[in-house]
């Protein structure tokens, strides 16, 4: 069978992006999941956590944004262009992924404690869902501090699991036209054992949604 396109065309170990040289150290190739480095500096990291520490509250999931058990860490979207660290972080994950500005959701930071998790789901919107018409089609969680034990962002169907990395992220896709793939994305952040764990977020949709 012949391999379906991705949106990722970055070929190679590393590649540049407008500021910054990134590093791919893991791939996983259908469905396509990439771990890459050095996405983000640690200044970076500190100051996503700083801007967005006094505004966290319970995080809301999917179309209805209602709080739900199946996320437990506390969460802010940023709206995109409120400070010039995020127009810079927005544009060079744009380029990391292949997709431009407008797609994008604004930058989603969440925070976990002990505990706390995000179980097994899916980014993208269920076709039953009014958002389904510009769904989701990648996602990159960037992790924005190290994290002494637990919290991993596992993949169930693929086996496979991602420490979180200062700096460090997870890229992965689901706009196949095997929809077998997609749901081979099917991921959760695993509970927090000690230590805390804050990460930022980017889902891109389909089509520009500002
Ligand atoms: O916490 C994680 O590692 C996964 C986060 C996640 O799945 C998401 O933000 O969509
Ligand atoms: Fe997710």
């Amino acid at each position: 069978m012949q391999k379906e396109q991705t949106i990722f065309p970055h070929v190679g170990n590393r590649f540049q992006t407008e500021d910054r040289e990134i590093h791919i150290v893991a791939r996983l190739e259908e469905p396509l999941v990439l771990v890459l480095e050095n996405v983000l500096s640690n200044e970076e990291c500190d100051e996503l956590i700083r801007l967005s520490k006094d505004n966290m509250h319970r995080s809301k999931i999917g179309d209805a944004r209602e709080v739900n058990e199946i996320r437990t860490s506390s969460g802010m979207f940023f709206e995109g262009n409120e400070h010039g660290i995020l127009t810079k972080i927005e544009k060079r994950v744009s380029s990391i992924m292949n997709i431009p500005v407008e797609h994008g959701e604004g930058l989603q930071i969440l925070k976990y404690t002990p505990g706390q998790e995000y179980k097994a789901h899916f980014d993208y919107f269920s076709a039953a869902s009014n958002a389904s018409q510009n769904n989701r089609i990648s996602t990159l969680v960037m992790y924005l501090n190290d994290v002494e034990q637990g919290g991993e962002t596992f993949f169930p169907e693929l086996n496979f699991s991602v420490s979180p990395r200062k700096g460090m992220a997870v890229y992965f896709e689901y706009f196949y036209a095997d929809h077998n793939l997609n749901e081979r994305t099917l991921h959760g952040g695993a509970p927090v054992i000690t230590g805390e764990k804050w990460i930022a977020t980017q889902w891109m949709r389909k089509q520009r949604v500002r």
